[in-house]
């Protein structure tokens, strides 16, 4: 569906003269029909002068840029209006027209695109369905929640039934619950449409949650490329490592809470948190020595910080009921987090 070939992007930096900027550097990028590719990097890594290129916003100073089997870098004027109808855009901060209503705004490509009026209010109600905006079809920008206000993006986006879907940092504006929620509309876009969507993000949580491939890009350079899970498992770059951490540790220690539990159906699984030094190892010999009870450390994880070590460990401990309770109130009353775990 998109393809990119040795695709540079130079830009005058401004200071000193015949001083360039290699934005995009030698690119190269093949992005299939139906998928959901996340482009990853800092600002200033050169996400959104790519993106922009797909769509003709951008022109490559060399290379070639294919999208839905038009080279996109090579045409102009009428044609490209054309293509550009295939291929839309969602943006960070929306840019809705502030005095048109939510249905005036999703109707407006409509109309630029000349489809009678009739037509257009049928399709702006399938719209507004598709997107879950019933009931504010009225209402105008300044009254919509963030999340509303980028549904109403993409509905306007979709009116014209493109191919591919272009996503600039949509939801980087949004708090992690709405963010959620748009991702998972752009999943359902995707699931029912067999829309293409490429999106631009420095969240790894974006990428983890929705998209099939990725591209890291650093420097203006696609550094590491491929199958989310493939790059989360064996990050190669520094860079990737970096933005993995951004989400994995959390969502480890979830995974392996519930191993934990299937592994050890009997007695208690105890998460402890230490904050301090050296505070485990007396609580683990007094657990031992003070009461009738198996304890197994199973898995534990201790960091250093400027201001001392903080760590976690997971403990299994198995006895009478009595016993546990009893030592669990012991591990409550020491300097010492304590938290049985149970199933999500
Ligand atoms: N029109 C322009 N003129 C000069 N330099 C530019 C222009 N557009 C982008 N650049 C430079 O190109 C580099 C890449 O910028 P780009 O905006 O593509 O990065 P980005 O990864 O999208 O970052 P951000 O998320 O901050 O927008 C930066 O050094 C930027 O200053």
């Amino acid at each position: 569906m998109i393809s990119l070939s040795k695709v540079n992007k130079y830009f005058r930096s401004g200071t000193a003269k015949n001083e360039t900027i290699k934005a995009v550097n030698n690119v190269n990028l093949t992005i299939n029909k139906s998928e959901i590719f996340g482009i990853i990097g800092y600002s200033g890594a050169g996400k959104s002068t790519l993106i922009r290129m797909l769509n003709g916003l951008e022109t490559p100073t060399e290379g070639s840029v294919v999208v839905a089997g038009k080279e996109i870098s090579k045409i102009k004027g009428a044609e490209l209006r054309k293509a550009r109808q295939e291929i839309s855009m969602i943006f960070q901060h929306f840019n809705l027209l502030w005095s048109r209503t939510v249905q005036e705004n999703i109707a407006f490509p409509l109309e630029i695109a000349g489809v009678p009026a009739k037509k257009r209010a049928e399709r702006v109600n399938e719209l507004i369905k598709l997107v879950g905006l019933e009931g504010r079809e009225k209402a105008y920008p300044s009254q919509l929640s963030g999340g509303q206000k980028q549904r109403v993006g993409i509905a306007r986006a979709l009116a014209n039934n493109p191919k591919v879907l272009l996503c600039d940092e949509a939801t980087s504006a949004l708090d992690p619950q709405t963010t959620d929620a748009i991702l998972d509309l752009l999943v359902d876009i995707n699931q029912r449409l067999g829309l293409t969507i490429v999106l631009i993000t420095h969240e790894m949580h974006v990428i983890r949650k929705i998209c099939h491939r990725v591209a890291v890009m650093e420097s203006g350079q696609v550094v590491e490329q491929g199958p989310v899970l493939e790059v989360f498992k064996n990050p190669t770059a520094p860079i990737t490592k970096r933005f993995v951490q951004q989400v994995t540790e959390p969502e480890e220690t979830r995974e392996t809470i519930e191993n934990l539990l299937e592994r050890f159906p009997k007695g208690k699984v105890i998460q402890l948190t230490f904050v301090g030094e050296d505070v485990e190892s007396p609580l683990i010999t007094k657990l031992v020595r003070n009461f009738e009870l198996d304890v197994n450390i199973v898995q534990g994880k201790i960091s250093q910080t400027r201001n001392g070590s903080y760590g976690t460990l997971f403990i299994h401990i198995d006895g009478s009921n009595e016993e546990i309770l009893r030592a669990i109130q012991f591990i409550e009353e020491q300097q010492v987090g304590v938290e049985v775990m149970t199933h999500a």
